[in-house]
């Protein structure tokens, strides 16, 4: 069942869009100090995003809904995100998840000619917890 949480982030844009999805993935946070989380475990991942525009494209859409989801489910579900070059650097911990989630939306959104914005990513990684991930404004196009 998908959480039904959604922060709200202020903006003055005449359009907002919200996907949610569900991501499955393993991770692991190879430091005694992460605990228990130290061991390889899984998650069901549940993911929002907030894109807000002033204009539409040809079809109408700020963008297809269908892409956003692409960009992050085809990338991340059913693998271990340590894997991923992104995390050779950083832990995946919830919120290095959800700001690369948004580097990856923002870089695809800017290709774009209408050029929305990603305002927002939550993710959530248990019933418990969960992370709300904003740029700064000087990071919108
Ligand atoms: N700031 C962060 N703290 C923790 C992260 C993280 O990504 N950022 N991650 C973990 C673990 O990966 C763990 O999977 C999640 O921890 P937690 O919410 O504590 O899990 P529980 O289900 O055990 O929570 P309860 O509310 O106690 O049941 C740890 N910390
Ligand atoms: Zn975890």
């Amino acid at each position: 069942m998908m959480q039904q949480f959604y922060p709200q982030v202020p903006h003055t844009y005449r359009y907002e869009l919200n996907k949610d999805m569900h991501v499955a993935a393993a991770h692991f946070i190879p430091n005694d100090a992460a605990g228990q989380c130290k061991n390889m475990h899984g998650h069901t991942y549940f993911i929002n995003i907030t894109i807000g525009g002033d204009t539409l494209d040809e079809l109408g859409f700020l963008i297809n809904f269908k892409r956003i989801k692409d960009i992050v489910h085809k990338r991340f579900d059913h693998t271990v995100l340590n894997d991923h070059p992104e995390f050779k650097e950083v832990f995946p911990t919830t919120e290095r998840v959800a700001e690369q989630i948004w580097k990856a939306v923002q870089t695809e959104l800017q290709t774009q000619v209408n050029k929305p914005n990603c305002l927002q990513v939550v993710v959530r990684e248990t019933p418990t917890s969960y992370v709300v991930y904003r740029p700064k404004p000087e990071e919108l196009a």
